[in-house]
């Protein structure tokens, strides 16, 4: 249990090279009757530690790719401050911008299609020397052997074509191609998952290599969360557009304290079979980046969402389906009508969703529903029948939300180390995650 913190750590002994300040990045949104803006990166805070690894993780879609482009400055941050070693990078434009670009630079994650095939290896790693007009030509070119040196190809493969490569090489051409501009900061896309297995080892180990040979940063995307707890120091956790919980790598893997990062490392095979940890499924799907919940983000989906207080007893089955309807409500609210169905529900005429009652029964027909419950339940569908069903959703809001709906939750410290997570449940007010999702998960 803890008490929400301002952004701090112990153990920051080693100096601060990006320190990011309520960033966000929507996309569109603008114009008086666009769509909601895509929030693929929805208010973040975090700093990397001059050479360390910082892993980055995530289902796919909650933005880390996005996160990664707008550090680099590759996309315009809609809000929020980036400062790189003093310089806030989301102010500067042209030539400055252009100028501090060589300090940080990008290594994707599918090395055949990140090269341009009609160029030879030289002329790709000498690109961004020419782009940025480095030295002398022979400058460049000694520059460019070094680098294929570097990263462990010979000076011959200087005048041959990527195609003529490997995966495996191809990505050894990427990192050096990102390391020509002498960078001190690298984002890392997914930067093996493309390759085989025994090449991975080998790209992993390079990075290692370069990271301690050049004093590099690094920021690492990766789904594979077997390399991101092999090769990081820290692990940023992300939902949605947010960060859920941070800290030193090996305590988060070992003693994760968000929800959602208790989930995503259940789905983690043990590596000993005649040890059994239990998965934590997420019920339902990861909402929409341009209609996340009001709350925390992972409410519509946490398993160890705080019940409100006047359904505190409620047997969990019953729980359950409420949540479940209360999704299946949340879906409908978000199917556009056309216009006829509008015309439709004006005078009274609307039946596009009357399979509603079917949803109703399916989700509730086994179980003891309170009166209270049902009376709830049955003007939610009625609203749903008549093509109301944002009414429907604001409705179940009123009766059943509970602060894990109603608030986003503070960030808290959650261990000496400084590892910080953003729930509800870190507060002595509410029983602590572990618990709760063993207990929902043994009743199950
Ligand atoms: N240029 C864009 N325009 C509109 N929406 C975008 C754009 N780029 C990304 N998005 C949306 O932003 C959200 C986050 O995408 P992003 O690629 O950053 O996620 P990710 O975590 O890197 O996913 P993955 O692991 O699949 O690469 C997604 O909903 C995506 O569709």
């Amino acid at each position: 249990m803890s008490n929400a913190v301002e952004q701090s750590s112990p153990t920051e002994e080693s100096e601060v090279l990006v320190e990011v300040e309520g960033l966000k990045k929507y996309y569109g949104g603008d114009g008086l009757f666009a769509d909601p803006p895509v929030k693929a990166v929805d208010g973040v805070d975090f700093e990397i530690r001059r050479g360390e690894t910082l892993g980055l993780v995530g289902e796919s879609g909650c933005g880390k790719s996005t996160l990664g482009r707008t550090l680099l400055a590759l996309e315009r941050a809609t809000e929020g401050s980036i400062v790189y070693n003093g310089t806030d990078v989301t102010t500067l434009s042209g030539t400055e911008l252009k100028e501090w670009r060589k300090n940080a630079q990008m290594v994707f994650q599918d090395p055949e299609s990140s090269l341009n095939d009609r160029m030879t290896v030289g002329e790709i790693i000498r690109e961004p020397l020419d782009a940025h007009d480095w030295k002398t030509m022979n400058d460049r070119r000694e520059r460019v052997l070094d680098l294929l040196s570097a990263v462990g190809l010979p000076d011959k493969h200087y005048f041959r074509y990527p195609h003529q490569f490997s995966g495996g090489q191809r990505q050894r051409i990427g990192i050096a191609r990102a390391l020509a501009l002498e960078p001190d900061f690298l984002v890392l896309d997914e930067p093996v998952s493309a390759l085989d297995v025994s090449v991975q080892a080998k790209i992993i180990s390079l990075l290692e290599d370069l990271q301690e040979e050049f004093n590099l940063t690094y920021l690492l995307i990766a789904h594979d969360l077997s390399v991101v707890r092999y090769i990081s120091d820290r692990v940023a956790v992300m939902y949605l557009g947010k960060i859920m919980e941070m800290g030193e790598a090996e305590e988060l893997f070992t003693d994760a304290s968000n929800p959602y990062t208790q989930s995503l490392l259940s789905a983690i095979p043990e590596p000993d079979p005649t040890e059994t940890s239990r998965r934590i499924t997420l019920s339902g799907t990861p909402p929409s980046p341009s209609d996340a919940p009001p709350g925390c983000n992972l409410s519509t989906r946490c398993p160890a969402k705080i019940k409100p207080e006047a359904y505190a007893n409620l047997d969990s089955d019953l729980w359950n389906a409420i949540e479940q309807f209360r999704e299946v409500v949340r879906e409908r609210a978000r199917i556009t009508l056309s216009t006829s169905d509008r015309v439709r529900r004006r005078f009274d005429r609307f039946e596009r969703f009357d399979d509603i009652e079917e949803s109703m029964a399916d989700t509730f027909d086994d179980l003891e529903v309170p009166e209270r419950v049902d009376e709830q339940i049955r003007t939610a569908v009625e609203m749903v029948k008549r093509g109301r069903p944002t009414e429907a959703q604001e409705h179940l809001y009123d009766e059943f939300a509970s602060v894990c709906d109603r608030e986003p939750p503070e960030m808290h410290k959650v261990s000496a180390s400084g590892r910080y997570s953003y729930c509800h449940r870190h507060t002595d007010e509410y029983e602590d995650v572990g618990p709760v999702i063993t207990r929902r998960a043994d009743s199950e």
